[in-house]
């Protein structure tokens, strides 16, 4: 792992850690404590085993490191993550595909808990579990009006889990989640900020991110510890449904992943974005 000083935006001096070849890049802003999460695997930062991995263990070492807020965002030009990767689980190997489905598990569970704010700034599309990872952020600044959102899963004739479902319930509401998880709908920028889906549209990244430290300095005032508890109050009921359903919730998936009609629309699905 290499660290190194380099000078941020604001000519404050930003610690900067990484690996080589890695899909993760890391900055941390001295003064302010934020560390900037960069999510950088070409060609659309869709979410392999790796992937989630290596994000995993940086959210870990953030959280050793006691970073005071962290920004989820994307190094590619106009993709924040195209969610999960389809070859995972398209003529998937069912030991690689139980391994990929928990580490999404641990994971989501690290990034949804996150004893420090969170804010993702969301500068490109993001599908399905990209809009999981943006929803699981306590807040979200998006980059208009070009780029949409949502959770897409019905488009590909699957299902989305109970978790990722009550993770879109919790952000807009039972009634709007319904009709958006249904409808399989991506939403324009303008569209999510009318349904509560983004808290904030910005015209570039550079505002996206300037917002986003304003909304994470807020936390400065706020006691850490009365910080996470609310979080944990709030996020209790999802949390512990996927703790205390871990496996089942592995099994189901892994079993329903392989059947030959899933596997079908996939295939299908698959081709389109080929095309
Ligand atoms: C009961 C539980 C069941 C399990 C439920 C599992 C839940 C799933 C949640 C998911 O996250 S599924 C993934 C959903 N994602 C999508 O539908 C996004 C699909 N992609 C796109 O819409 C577009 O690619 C894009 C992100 C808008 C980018 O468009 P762009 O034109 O810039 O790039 P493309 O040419 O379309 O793509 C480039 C290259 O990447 C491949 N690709 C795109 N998305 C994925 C992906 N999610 N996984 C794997 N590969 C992906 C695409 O096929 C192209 O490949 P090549 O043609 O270059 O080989």
């Amino acid at each position: 792992m290499l660290r190194r000083l380099i000078l941020s935006r604001n000519n404050t001096f930003i610690n900067c850690r990484y690996a080589s070849q890695s899909m993760v890049q890391t900055t941390v802003d001295e003064k302010s404590g934020i560390a900037t999460v960069t999510m950088n695997k070409s060609p659309v930062n869709s979410l392999n085993l790796e992937f989630l991995d290596e994000i995993k263990t940086e959210l870990n070492k953030l959280e050793k490191d006691k970073v005071k807020g962290m920004m989820l965002t994307s190094g590619l030009q106009k993709i924040f993550s195209a969610g999960l990767d389809i070859t995972e689980f398209y003529n998937p190997n069912p030991d690689r595909l139980s391994k990929f489905w928990s580490t999404l598990q641990d994971t989501w569970l690290t990034l949804y808990k996150t004893p420090f704010p969170t804010a993702a700034i969301i500068n490109g599309h993001s599908p399905a579990g990209g809009c999981l990872f943006a929803m699981s952020c306590d807040y979200r600044i998006m980059v208009g009006p070009k780029y949409t959102i949502g959770l897409n899963e019905t488009k590909l004739g699957i299902v989305a889990p109970k978790w990722f479902i009550d993770t879109m319930v919790a952000v807009i509401g039972q009634r709007k989640a319904e009709i958006s998880l249904t409808t399989g709908k991506m939403y324009t920028t303008d569209e999510a900020l009318h349904i509560g889906l983004i808290d904030e549209s910005v015209p570039d990244v550079n505002t996206a991110l300037t917002q986003g430290n304003l909304f994470l300095n807020n936390f400065q005032r706020i006691s850490p510890w009365a910080y996470k508890m609310t979080k944990d109050i709030t996020r209790q009921s999802t949390v512990q449904w996927l703790i205390d359903n871990k496996q089942k919730d592995l099994d189901f998936v892994v079993t329903y992943l392989q059947s030959a009609e899933v596997q079908k629309s996939l295939g299908l699905y698959l081709q389109s974005l080929k095309k």
